[in-house]
């Protein structure tokens, strides 16, 4: 589709949607972006959306309304079934529209700010969404802006970073008294980090080629500019010290848990920072061990109230009994995932999605050797690791899981931030909150 046909079919699908109120004044955030006229050229928004290749506002909204078209996996194998179908109820953001931009300028490779401006401003700008950003000084920095903010000025939370903000925006709002309310208030992810797996599983949900770095964000923020939005399932964990976090993508422990978190130190490589942190930890491949639990997807037939864990007993009782425990104790990797793709390039779970109502359950026993975990991940790339029948890999679709590792050493993620290595337990909850989604 040429530039000129995809910026007309962007106006026209604007020109469609909703109009909401007029942009009151507000108050300016600790750091406002300065308007930077220089980019907000029409040629610069069609040279954007000519890179973009998701469908227009009018297809996306027509496939909502056909669920099982929804089901259907926009490329590579199928290897899992989703768990429920969705009835989802899509929105669309109104025009003009408010957009509280919260920005990591330190993610990823450091370029947010740069990138913002250069890439994602003029397009906003085409799309009459008004975005007032707020540059983020230190970690939990967004946490506190979320906790406290009036949402009625905001149309849209839009998240530039990688998905660490994200996770904090996420428990942010999940600790107003408001919660629920708060997480009526649309979410956007646009790629400003070095993983950016729930951009890329957005980006795949919406049935677009798999790209990368700019190509990414061009496409992220062309979804955003149509504006559609989605329910988002969300997984709550909690640890036996008593701590409780919410959670949009993954959870994990042993193998991958430490590449994520030993390639810090490489951030500034961006993406390449995983691929050089697992061959690293291939290198020094260590056996993990404890307990897994899980309760199967099909073994329930209704979602718990959110965000009561109803599925869930204390930790320091033993799992209910319709619950399978792995009868091996001992693991290279466990990673409880619900969106995607695990990085940019990990095509880990292709067949979940938004609202699946699914936590999509990897454990690689111990005793599989280096090559063949080097095949996994190499394989991952196209999402056709399962195909490999790898008898060391399993994936179960569940509701819920527990882990009780052995010992305290070794760290444990939630959404790519760290954690301390603890019994912990999870339970999924359908539809929490809301996210712009090309599909
Ligand atoms: N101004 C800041 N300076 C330093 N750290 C920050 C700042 N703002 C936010 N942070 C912290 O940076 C951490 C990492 O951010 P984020 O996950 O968004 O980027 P990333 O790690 O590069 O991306 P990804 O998660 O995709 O790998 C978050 O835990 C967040 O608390």
């Amino acid at each position: 589709m040429g530039t000129e046909r995809r910026s007309a079919e962007l106006r026209s699908s604007l020109r469609a949607a909703p109009r909401g109120r007029p942009v009151p004044s507000r108050p300016v955030p600790s750091r406002l972006l300065p308007a930077d006229k220089e980019l907000c050229r029409a040629g610069d928004i069609g040279a954007s959306l000519g890179a973009s290749a998701g469908p227009s506002l009018q297809d996306t909204v027509l496939r909502s309304q056909d669920h099982s078209r929804l089901l259907t996996k926009p490329t590579g194998p199928a290897v899992l079934t989703p768990c429920s179908p969705p009835g989802a109820s899509y929105g669309v953001l109104p025009r003009p529209c408010r957009a509280l931009v919260l920005l990591n300028p330190q993610s990823g490779a450091g370029r947010a700010l740069e990138d913002f401006q250069a890439v994602v401003q003029p397009m906003l700008a085409d799309a009459d969404i008004t975005p007032t950003v707020f540059v983020t000084e230190r970690p939990h920095h967004a946490q506190e802006k979320v906790q406290d903010e009036d949402l009625s000025q905001w149309d849209v939370l839009v998240v530039m970073s990688g998905d660490g903000l994200l996770h904090e925006v996420l428990n942010g709002l999940m600790e107003r008294p408001d919660w629920e309310q708060a997480l009526q208030t649309p979410l956007c992810i646009l790629p400003g980090g070095s993983g950016n797996a729930l951009a890329a599983s957005i980006n795949y949900y919406a049935g677009n080629d798999h790209v990368a770095k700019k190509k990414l964000l061009t496409n992220c923020t062309f979804i955003l500019c149509k504006g559609l939005h989605a329910p988002m399932d969300l997984v709550s964990l909690s640890t036996a010290s008593g701590k409780r976090f919410f959670s949009f993508l993954g959870f994990g422990w042993g193998f991958i848990a430490d590449v994520d978190i030993d390639s810090e130190k490489y951030r500034r490589l961006g993406n390449a920072r995983f691929t050089l942190g697992t061959l690293q930890c291939l290198v020094r491949l260590r056996i993990y061990q404890g307990r897994l639990s899980y309760l199967p997807a099909a073994a329930l037939t209704g979602d718990g109230e959110p965000p009561a864990d109803t599925l869930l007993v204390p930790l320091g009782q033993p799992v209910p009994p319709h619950w399978v425990v792995v009868p091996e104790e001992e693991f290279v990797c466990v990673y409880a995932i619900y969106q995607s793709h695990l990085g940019t390039n990990l095509l880990m779970a292709p067949a979940a999605r938004l609202h699946d109502g699914c936590i999509h359950l990897f454990y690689v026993r111990a005793g599989i050797s280096r090559v063949a975990l080097l095949k996994i991940f190499l394989a991952m790339g196209r999402g056709t690791h399962l195909e490999l029948n790898c008898p060391h890999l399993h994936c179960v679709p569940v509701r819920a899981f527990r882990l009780e590792p052995r010992g305290s050493a070794g760290v444990m993620t939630v959404d790519g931030e760290a954690l301390a290595c603890e019994p912990v337990q999870g339970q999924i909850h359908g539809r929490m909150c809301r996210v712009v989604t090309g599909s």
